[in-house]
């Protein structure tokens, strides 16, 4: 893959979107695995904050999640992990980001759900370098809602934004610490890989 233009992207503006950066039979296929995990009952009411401040805050974000797992993914999932250790190193070597390693959860957000607009970045850690959003809905329409919007201007939250579009195949990339953003509320189930690329 080439990833000059996703690398120049990061190292400019900070941010980008890419509608179809994975061809629709593959997202679908990831898709699939993400629904299958759903229906198995793998998934977990998503938190915020971490290790003993973690807690369940449904005025906030109302979103299912299922950490990624090299060792219990399906081909499918394997191969974006592949995709995604690509894309690290390249990285590394195009912005010398440093950058360790990648975590990432399927994210579900069913009818009504949503996340308040945050960074990504925890409070005592700068360890979250770059966030990146592969969005797995099939046939997405306007109405179905569930757009991220993202503030494009660096630590601002009231400034010009974007919306973004859930649709399969569509990949987001940002500087985690520095672009306020928020899920709108999803009329229909909203299926997502959400991850962090750390140092
Ligand atoms: O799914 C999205 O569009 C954004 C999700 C998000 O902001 C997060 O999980 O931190
Ligand atoms: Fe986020």
């Amino acid at each position: 893959m080439n990833f000059d233009p996703l690398l120049d992207a990061l190292a400019g503006p900070g941010w980008i979107s890419v509608p179809d950066f994975l061809p629709d039979t593959m997202a679908r296929t990831v898709a699939t695995e993400c629904a299958v995990r759903w229906d198995e009952g793998e998934f977990q009411r998503a938190g915020v904050g971490r290790g003993t401040g973690l807690a369940i805050r449904e005025d906030v974000r109302r979103d299912h999640v299922l950490w990624l797992d090299r060792e219990q993914a399906g081909r499918a999932q394997t191969a974006w992990l592949d995709i995604i250790e690509e894309l690290r190193v390249a990285m590394n070597r195009g912005l010398f980001l440093g950058l360790r390693e990648y975590e990432g959860h399927f994210a579900i957000y069913p009818a009504g759900g949503f996340y308040k607009a945050h960074l990504d970045r925890h409070e005592n850690t700068q360890a979250r370098i770059i966030t990146a959003i592969l969005y797995l809905n099939d046939g997405w329409q306007p109405g179905d809602g569930g757009e991220l919007k993202i503030w494009t201007t660096p630590d601002d939250k009231d400034g010009a934004f974007e919306l973004v579009e859930p649709r399969m195949g569509t990949l987001v990339l940002f500087r985690a610490g520095d672009f306020w953003h928020e899920v709108l509320p999803a009329n229909k189930t909203r299926m997502s890989i959400t991850g962090w690329f750390r140092i």
